[in-house]
């Protein structure tokens, strides 16, 4: 049996999705730009994948969704246009994220510290999200932009977007969420969330690979990543993969259609799949089981390296990671345990199972079996590893 588990790396194409997009390969195919029938062809579809998107995150007409490559191209757009137009042009020269961003973040703000630009890295507390105080203590006149994910990639942990919005609108500062593991996992409004920007990636809900979308609030300005011809209004320039955006906008509306299913039965699976690991000795939720996405658990197994348990478990034809696939080739420790402040040895014992609405019971029960059967063979084979109560710290 194969069951896959590492739905936040990436996730199936719903097939309905698939069926939206297959008209845009060899049927439907002129350029969006272009002024004959060919191209006109095209916009029905597009327009309504735009309506399926602002109505997915509750988007105001005025507002924009940018076509974008994916949530990473989004993010470098609004982190390098604000430097552009806020920092370069401007009289700010600084930034505040989260320590536990996803690299798209952090990598993109090393870069700009490279550059000259003040980057505060807020710590996250015991349950491994940002305090709302701590925004609020370290906002400073020349602050140019907040950006904090909605939901945590690696522990599912959902952050107080609503209260920090609310702070950045009374400190007229401007606020980017990183929407990636939200959308599709739990509601996105971007109405109530006091957000300017949002960032998310058509493959973390069951649409394509290699689209995304950039929401942009209302009144607000940036200069492009790229710049060429005049799709997107200009904010985005590039011919429009269409079968993507289709695709993207589709599953947008099959996403939310599902919520609903993710909060209940997604959610049980989740919490029968966890709580099973969780009567074996010495394991901890990292960051605890309170205020995540639905289908998500990050489990440290004190005594298994997680990169050994990934190929014993894919050995069973079980897919899950140690945390983000994007940091999985290399063996450092994870970055966000090292963030709870987890000893060396801990943050390499995490394991990311992350759910969809397309796993079964059965499945379920099936991995249950295997991952069971591959931590007590793995501890067997430990040589450092003897159960003794007292040395596992409870909780992270
Ligand atoms: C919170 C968050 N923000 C941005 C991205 C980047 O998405 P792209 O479609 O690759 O551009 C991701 C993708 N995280 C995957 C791959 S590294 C994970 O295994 O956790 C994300 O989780």
């Amino acid at each position: 049996m194969e069951v896959y588990l590492d739905n936040n790396a990436t996730t199936a194409v719903d097939p309905a999705v698939y069926e939206q997009m297959k008209p845009f390969f060899c049927d439907i195919f002129g350029n969006p730009n272009s002024l004959h029938r060919f191209g006109a062809g095209t916009h029905p579809k597009m327009m309504e994948a735009l309506d399926y998107l602002y109505s997915g995150i509750n988007a105001d007409d005025e507002d924009d969704i940018v076509i974008t490559g994916n949530a990473t191209e989004s993010i470098n757009t609004v982190i390098k246009g604000i430097w552009i137009d806020k920092i370069l042009n401007a009289d700010k020269n600084h930034i505040i994220v989260s320590e536990v961003e996803h690299p798209a973040v952090t990598a993109t703000c090393k870069f700009l510290e490279s550059q000259g630009v003040s980057v505060t890295y807020l710590p996250v507390n015991e349950e491994g999200i940002v305090d709302v105080q701590s925004v609020k203590q370290y906002l400073r006149e020349d602050t140019a932009l907040v950006s904090i994910m909605w939901a945590n990639n690696e522990t599912g942990k959902i952050f107080p977007i609503e209260e920090i919005g609310q702070i950045c609108k009374e400190a007229g500062v401007l606020f980017h969420s990183d929407a990636t593991q939200a959308i599709g996992k739990i509601p996105v409004d971007v109405q109530k969330a006091n957000v300017d920007f949002i960032s998310f990636s058509a493959h973390k809900f069951h649409g394509p690979k290699g689209v995304g979308g950039l929401y942009i609030k209302k009144g607000n300005k940036l200069t492009p990543l790229l710049h060429g011809g005049e799709q997107m209004g200009g904010k985005r320039a590039g011919t429009v993969d269409v079968a993507s955006m289709v695709g993207m906008g589709f599953a947008m509306k099959l996403a939310v259609e599902a919520l609903e299913y993710e909060a209940t039965e997604v959610k049980r699976l989740r919490d029968k799949l966890e709580s099973a690991i969780l009567e074996l000795p010495e394991t901890v939720v990292i960051g605890g089981v309170n205020n995540r996405t639905p289908n998500t658990t990050l489990i440290s197994i004190r005594g298994v390296e997680g990169e050994s348990m990934l190929w014993d478990l894919n050995q069973k034809g079980i897919g899950a990671s140690t945390g983000s696939a994007c940091a999985s080739e290399d063996l450092e420790a994870n970055p966000v345990m090292n963030a709870f402040g987890s000893d060396s040895e801990l943050a390499h014992t995490g394991v990311r199972f992350s759910l969809s609405r397309f796993n079964t019971e059965e499945q379920i029960d099936y991995a249950i079996e295997a991952i069971i059967g591959a931590v007590k063979r793995l501890r067997n084979l430990s040589s450092s590893y003897a159960y003794a109560p007292e040395s596992h710290k409870s909780g992270l």
